[in-house]
């Protein structure tokens, strides 16, 4: 049991809300990307990996975006509906946006990076008017990724998407999911990070992108705990700090803090760790498991997408995973 309550007579289990983009990821591993010459293209943007994470997890999974009217932004919409989500609310946007894009540079197991191209990206076109009040009544769950909050109107789209979740119960994720494209100013990352998440039920960040959010208002701190406490004054029920290959810590409004298994391998890449994690763990509280054991499934679906090229593409099913889990000594074992 955990401490989030879902309604689940809703016919939708979850519903992101957010950036529809592409990776392309290096093919020719251990290389700068000067010296990269081909790419593998994959659906990618963080609420869209986490979306197929959840729908290859089961989960009725829907996603309200919008993309771009040119082949990438068909590539996306075709990429959802064989992946089971629902594209109802995904819309094609006609005002000459652009899809954004991911490039993908793997120098090293653990010395990756990420080059965007988001100058008027379809994603960040995505108005308040987008958002389908019932859509949202109808869901158990909803997941925001701060990414949409850098520029209007998609961050004014995301605060009514807010309200509907709230007006209806809707559980709310917060995916901090910092990017330094497109955002402005130290003072409006924090102004809106910190407006968000006041209204959200679980947090989720790595350290470094809780240290952003707090840049302003508790700058310089660096304990987990007094990160968490301050938003269990507003909604939240959950907020989990995550620390790449050290793993994560949750901590909840009832004063537990809980310390999540992982399950360390030498990656062939760093990112979609996050995506995978927020994916199989938000999976798991929605089973109604302790937030230790969703921490650990989370941790399972991350070591698998790291040791995988893509992101989206590598989400794992339940069984996967937990064969993962429960092979695991044994691989170590024989390392
Ligand atoms: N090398 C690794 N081996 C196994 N698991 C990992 C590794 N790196 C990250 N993880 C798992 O993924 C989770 C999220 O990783 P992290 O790097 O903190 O997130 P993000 O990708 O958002 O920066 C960690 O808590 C851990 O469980
Ligand atoms: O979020 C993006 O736009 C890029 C992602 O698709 C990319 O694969 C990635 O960076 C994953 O992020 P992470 O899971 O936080 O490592």
């Amino acid at each position: 049991m955990n401490n989030l309550k879902f309604d689940n007579q809703r016919l939708i289990d979850f519903i992101a809300i957010g950036r529809l983009c592409i990776d392309l990821n290096a093919n020719e591993i251990n290389r700068p990307m000067e010296e990269t010459l081909t790419f593998t293209k994959y659906l990618g943007g963080s609420p869209a990996n986490i979306a197929i994470a959840m729908s290859k997890l089961g989960m009725n999974t829907g996603f309200i975006g919008r993309v771009a009217d040119d082949q990438m932004g068909r590539y996306i919409v075709d990429y959802l509906k064989k992946s089971n989500i629902d594209i109802s609310n995904v819309i094609t946007d006609k005002s000459g946006s652009v899809t954004g894009l991911a490039f993908t540079e793997i120098k090293s197991p653990t010395d990756c990076s990420i080059l965007m191209y988001r100058d008027n990206v379809a994603d960040l076109k995505l108005q308040p008017t987008d958002v389908n009040e019932e859509y949202i009544k109808n869901a158990k769950a909803i997941l925001v990724s701060g990414t949409a909050l850098a520029a209007s109107p998609s961050r004014e789209a995301v605060f009514l998407a807010l309200d509907y979740a709230r007006k209806h119960n809707t559980v709310v994720f917060f995916d901090i999911d910092y990017r330094p494209y497109t955002w402005k100013s130290v003072e409006e990352i924090s102004v809106y990070y910190n407006l968000v998440a006041e209204k959200c039920d679980v947090i989720v960040g790595t350290r470094e992108e809780f240290d952003m959010m707090e840049m302003l208002t508790m700058k310089g701190n660096k304990d987990d705990h007094a990160t968490a406490q301050k938003w269990f004054n507003f909604n939240a029920k959950i907020v989990v700090i995550k620390h790449g290959k050290e793993g994560s810590i949750a901590y909840t409004k009832k004063g537990e803090e809980i310390v999540g298994d992982v399950f360390p391998v030498t990656p062939l890449k760093t990112f979609g760790a996050g995506d995978s994690y927020a994916g199989a763990f938000i999976y798991g509280l929605m089973q109604g498991w302790d937030i230790g054991e969703a921490m650990k499934f989370g941790a399972g679906s991350a070591a698998i997408v790291v040791s995988s090229h893509s992101c989206s593409d590598a989400m794992p099913t339940t069984t996967q995973i937990e064969e993962f889990i429960l092979n695991y000594g044994k691989y170590k074992a024989i390392e």
